[in-house]
């Protein structure tokens, strides 16, 4: 079932996502191979976003573009959506220029639900299986290759707000009206969200993280009932399912500031956090239970080399080793790509000073 993959040459993610002391903190960037590099709009141009997702050369290409750019990048990401599940169980997802991912045909009502099938992953999302195998061929074992989902409760939001949102007034009314309904549906999204990490691992996923980008819409209570089972469910049927090939996981919940003790207690290995934590308040709850990646505001890499360098520098002192350098969010569209390599060679900078 493992193919035999080049040996790992840059181990360092792995090693700081299993709690282990490192000389370095590793750095990869949340949509590091997106709308801000020139080479990705050269692929994109002439295709479709979810047919560039649905064929691997692309993906795999797109997914190398900020590893062959930037030296001192310690992982990728393959490239690929949260909504490749939706569209699994049945439903119909387009990306149109300048909305983001539209559905046409969102749930509107529980009826709705018997649109959904549960798929065979290892079929309806062979595509990405291949991507990851060709991927992690292509790396030769330059960096480690991360593999993702999107939670349940981000997924079920995009699936009823057919979009993005900025009320939540639909998937609100879900789960304030139809209480059983959703939990049902959330539940089948937690079964495809673990076939589906499972076999990414198969196919050659070295690290996986789930993103609950709305998890920050939740007051903290509802988080407890419709995102933090579910969350926890993904961590640990998919450890248990892999066995001795399981993989360090990370949860990514956006917003979801309030849950930082409680996700202490689930089965992920590294919590992602976002720009709105203090460093070292963060570590302080965390008491060392967990690795924490994150967090510098994206924001910071539209400003000036010299804040940039400050801000970087003072979140590098705040965390405590290991940890994982990224941002507190994907990277945004318009940001320089100098402005990136100055990013990570800081991050290098801090480290080799410190040596001395
Ligand atoms: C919420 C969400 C989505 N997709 C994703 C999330 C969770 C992370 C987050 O909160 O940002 C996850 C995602 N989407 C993409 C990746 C690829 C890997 C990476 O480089 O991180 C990953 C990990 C590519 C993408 N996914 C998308 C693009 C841009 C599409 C384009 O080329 O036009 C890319 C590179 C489109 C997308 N896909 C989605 C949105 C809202 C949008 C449009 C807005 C935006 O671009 O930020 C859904």
């Amino acid at each position: 079932m493992m193919t035999n993959f080049p040996i790992l040459k840059n181990d360092l993610l792995l090693r700081a996502a299993k709690g282990e002391k490192v000389e370095r903190f590793p750095c990869w960037i949340m949509r590091q191979a997106g709308r801000y590099l020139p080479e990705y709009h050269e692929i994109r141009g002439s295709h479709d976003f979810f047919t560039v997702c649905q064929t691997p050369s692309l993906a795999c290409a797109i997914t190398l573009q900020p590893i062959n750019r930037y030296a001192d990048i310690d992982a990728a990401i393959i490239f690929s959506d949260i909504l490749v599940i939706p569209q699994a169980l049945g439903m119909e997802v387009v990306m149109e220029e300048k909305r983001g991912p539209v559905f046409p045909e969102p749930l509107v009502v529980p009826m709705d639900l018997k649109r959904l099938h549960r798929p065979d992953v290892k079929k309806e999302l062979d595509y990405v299986f291949k991507a990851l195998r060709l991927t992690r061929t292509e790396l030769n074992g330059r960096v480690p290759l991360i593999g993702f989902c999107g939670a349940p409760w981000t997924l079920m939001s995009y699936m009823i707000e057919g979009g993005g949102s900025k009320s939540f007034a639909k998937v609100k009314s879900w789960i304030f009206a139809y209480e059983k309904e959703s939990l049902g549906l959330l539940n089948l999204l937690t079964d495809v969200c673990v076939d589906f990490l499972v076999e990414q691992v198969h196919a050659g996923a070295q690290m996986l993280q789930v993103f609950d980008s709305w998890a920050g819409e939740l007051s903290p209570s509802d988080f407890q009932t419709f995102s933090l089972p579910f969350l926890r469910r993904i961590a640990t049927e998919t450890k248990q399912r892999l066995g001795e090939n399981a993989t360090p996981m990370t949860v990514f919940a956006k917003g979801a500031w309030y849950a930082l003790d409680i996700l202490c207690s689930t089965d992920y290995d590294v919590i992602g956090l976002d720009w709105t934590h203090d460093p070292a308040e963060a570590e302080i709850i965390v008491r060392g239970r967990k690795v924490l990646q994150g967090n510098l505001d994206p924001g910071v890499l539209y400003g000036s080399d010299e804040t940039m360098k400050r801000k970087t520098g003072d979140m590098l002192g705040a965390f405590n080793n290991p940890h994982i350098l990224n941002l507190g969010h994907g990277i945004t569209p318009g940001v320089n790509p100098e402005m990136v390599s100055k990013f990570l060679r800081e991050c290098h900078i801090f480290f080799e000073n410190k040596a001395l």
